[in-house]
Formats: C-alpha cells, structure tokens, sequence
C-alpha cells in the first residue's frame, strides 16, 4: 500500500469523530462504522460544530467546511468499510470488542488494506496477531480532542512491515500531525506517564489529601498544565482511565500501577466524566460542580 486514499473509522465516539474530522479536511473520502445509529448522528453533529468553530477563528473557510463533511459517509454494518485503503479503530477500550472488531473487518478488507487501532494502552503485537494481517497491522495513536492535538504516536508491533510504517507516517502527517515512534510496552509513551499522573491525583483525592478543586486548581496553576488532572481524566472518559491503569498494571506486573480504588468506584457508579454527564464534576451545572 504505498499511498493511502481511502480511510474508514470504526467507532464513532470522542476519538472516532475526530479521526474522521481530520481525515476528511486532509481531502481523503472517509467512511465511519458505528454499532449504534444514535452514536453516528452525534457524531457528524459534533464534526460540524467542530468545523464551524475552526471557521469561525478563521482557520478554515466555509466551502472547505462543506466539501470536507461532504467526503464522509457513515454505516452501522463493516461491509461499508471494503473498499478502504485503511481502516482505523476507535472503539471502546476493551480487548475483545477490539478483536471482534478486526476479525470480521479483516474478512472484508482488500488484502492490501491496512489495519490501524487508536488503542491507549493495549499491545499491538498481540492484537495484530489475531488478525489475517500482522504485517499490514499498526497503531496509531491520536490525542483527544484531535481536531486540536498535535501529535500521533505511531506504534510497530513485531510483525509491522517498513512499508505499512512509511503509509501510516505519510497520512498522519498528511492530517496535519506530528509523529512520535513509540515502543510497543503497556499504554507506549503518552499514557504510560499521563495516566499514572491522573490515577495518582485520584488516589490523593481518596485520601483526602486535597478536594477535587484544590488538586485541580494546583496542577494548573502549580504545573502549568492546561486542564487539572480530573478534569483531564472527566474529558478522557473514567472507563478508558481505568482500562489504561488495568493494562498497565497486568502488563508490567508491578503494584505502582495500581487502580485507585476511588476510580474503579466512579466507573462502576456510570459517573464516567464528561461524556456521561457526570465524572469528578457535575457537567448539568455551569459551571461544572465538583462531585467530592
Ligand atoms: C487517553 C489517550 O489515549 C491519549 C490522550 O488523548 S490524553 C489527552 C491529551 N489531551 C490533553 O491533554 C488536552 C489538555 N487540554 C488542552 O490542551 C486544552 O484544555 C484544550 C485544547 C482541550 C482546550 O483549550 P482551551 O484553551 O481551554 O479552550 P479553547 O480556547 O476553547 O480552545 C483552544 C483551541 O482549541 C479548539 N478546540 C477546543 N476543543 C476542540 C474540539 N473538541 N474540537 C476542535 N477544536 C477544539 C478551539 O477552537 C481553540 O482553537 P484556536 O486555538 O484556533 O483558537
Ligand atoms: N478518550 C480519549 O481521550 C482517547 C481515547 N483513545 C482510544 O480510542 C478508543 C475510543 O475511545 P473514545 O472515543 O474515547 O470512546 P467512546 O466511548 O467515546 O467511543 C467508543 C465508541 O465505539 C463504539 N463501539 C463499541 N463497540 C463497537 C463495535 N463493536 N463496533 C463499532 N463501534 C463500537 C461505542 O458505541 P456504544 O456507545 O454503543 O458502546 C462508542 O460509540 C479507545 O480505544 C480509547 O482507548 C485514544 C486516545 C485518546
């Protein structure tokens, strides 16, 4: 596959909505696959707010608006996704929703397509070995929110070609990012230091160590991060936290990537963070009210 032409996104969630966005304003015809309907509507709600929004600061101008969401078409059934030249999942994070996922889109793919997964956490390697294709299977690892974020690690498993490498770096950087190789080792780069951090704030939430407020308002103003590290872990979604700390902590066999218990607690409560309404803030109030 030397030159990617097609791309097709399964899961049209916060991460599968941006694949998109960016694939499409990149001038490549795109196609989203999501089980749920509802999540599909939603999901070009949100591309088309998020396109007005660049227009409106004036990054972008209003036809290539309406070219870009003219080149998506969205479908609840993988055969829509056949003739793609690469096909990005960004389902839940969960391993065996992935694997269903590859195994029955790989029986559909043209045997030249590439299998790309936006996972946080979970190996590529062994992903990858559970399809028709390990050498054509890669991660790539966009930054939520996409649209703004610059960076996508790429992730080789054992098996990844040089080729199906070069195509990946060649279309991230045709979508405007900057890549980062990384490793494939539990959560690579980004989340192996980002979701200890956010799992820890958590942890000194549990022990009182300060309120949701303080512990926000201390990384931001105390680290110069741009969001606290609740509020960062409410914006990622809780679930995909916990999966994260779960993969990092199975993977590296070490007691220091332990779940906070509060996190588990807030998962197994739905209080997922923004995407549910709910998280370390009540997101049905403006502005939003911390839960502890
Ligand atoms: C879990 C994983 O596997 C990996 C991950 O993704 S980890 C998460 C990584 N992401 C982060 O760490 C994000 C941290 N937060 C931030 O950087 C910032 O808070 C933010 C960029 C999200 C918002 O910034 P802000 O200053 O509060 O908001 P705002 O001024 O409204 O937006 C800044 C810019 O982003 C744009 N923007 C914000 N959210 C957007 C979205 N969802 N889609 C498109 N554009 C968006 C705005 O239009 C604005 O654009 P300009 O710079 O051109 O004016
Ligand atoms: N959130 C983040 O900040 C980041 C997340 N990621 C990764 O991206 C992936 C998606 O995360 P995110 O977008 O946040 O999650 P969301 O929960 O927002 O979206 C996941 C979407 O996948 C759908 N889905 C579930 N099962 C299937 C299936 N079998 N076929 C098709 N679609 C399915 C879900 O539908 P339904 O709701 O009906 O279950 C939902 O619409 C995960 O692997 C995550 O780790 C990567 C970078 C950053």
């Amino acid at each position: 596959m030397a030159d990617i032409q097609s791309v097709g996104v399964i899961g049209a969630g916060q991460m599968g909505n941006g694949i998109a966005h960016v694939a499409a304003l990149a001038g490549l015809p795109v196609v989203l696959v999501d089980v749920n309907p509802a999540a599909l509507e939603k999901a070009l709600a949100t591309i088309a707010k998020n396109m007005d929004r660049q227009v409106a600061k004036g990054g972008l101008d209003a036809a290539a608006k309406d070219a870009a969401l003219g080149r998506i078409t969205t479908g609840t059934e993988m055969a829509a996704l056949d003739a793609c030249d690469i096909v990005i999942e960004a389902a839940t994070e969960r391993e065996e929703t992935k694997l269903a996922i590859f195994k029955s889109v790989s029986a559909l793919l043209k045997p030249e397509a590439i299998l790309a997964s936006n996972t946080s956490s979970i190996p590529i390697t062994r992903l990858a070995a559970a399809t028709d294709r390990p050498e054509r299977f890669i991660g790539m690892h966009f930054m939520n929110p996409v649209p703004v974020m610059k960076l996508v690690e790429i992730i080789r498993g054992i098996a990844t070609s040089e080729e199906t490498f070069a195509a990946v770096a060649a279309l991230a950087e045709r979508m405007g990012k900057t890549t980062a190789v990384a490793q494939d080792y539990p959560a690579f780069i980004v989340n192996r230091v980002l979701i200890p951090m956010i799992n820890e704030a958590v942890q000194a939430l549990q022990e009182g160590v300060g309120d949701v407020r303080s512990i926000d308002a201390a990384m931001k103003l105390g680290a110069n991060h741009p969001m606290g590290p609740l509020e960062l872990g409410d914006f990622i979604g809780l679930d995909t936290c916990l999966a994260i700390m779960r993969v990092l902590h199975e993977g590296m066999g070490d007691s220091k990537y332990r779940p906070s218990p509060l996190l588990v607690k807030y998962v197994e409560a739905g209080w997922l963070g923004r995407k549910a309404g709910k998280g370390f803030y009540d997101y049905a109030v403006t502005p939003p009210k911390p839960t502890r």
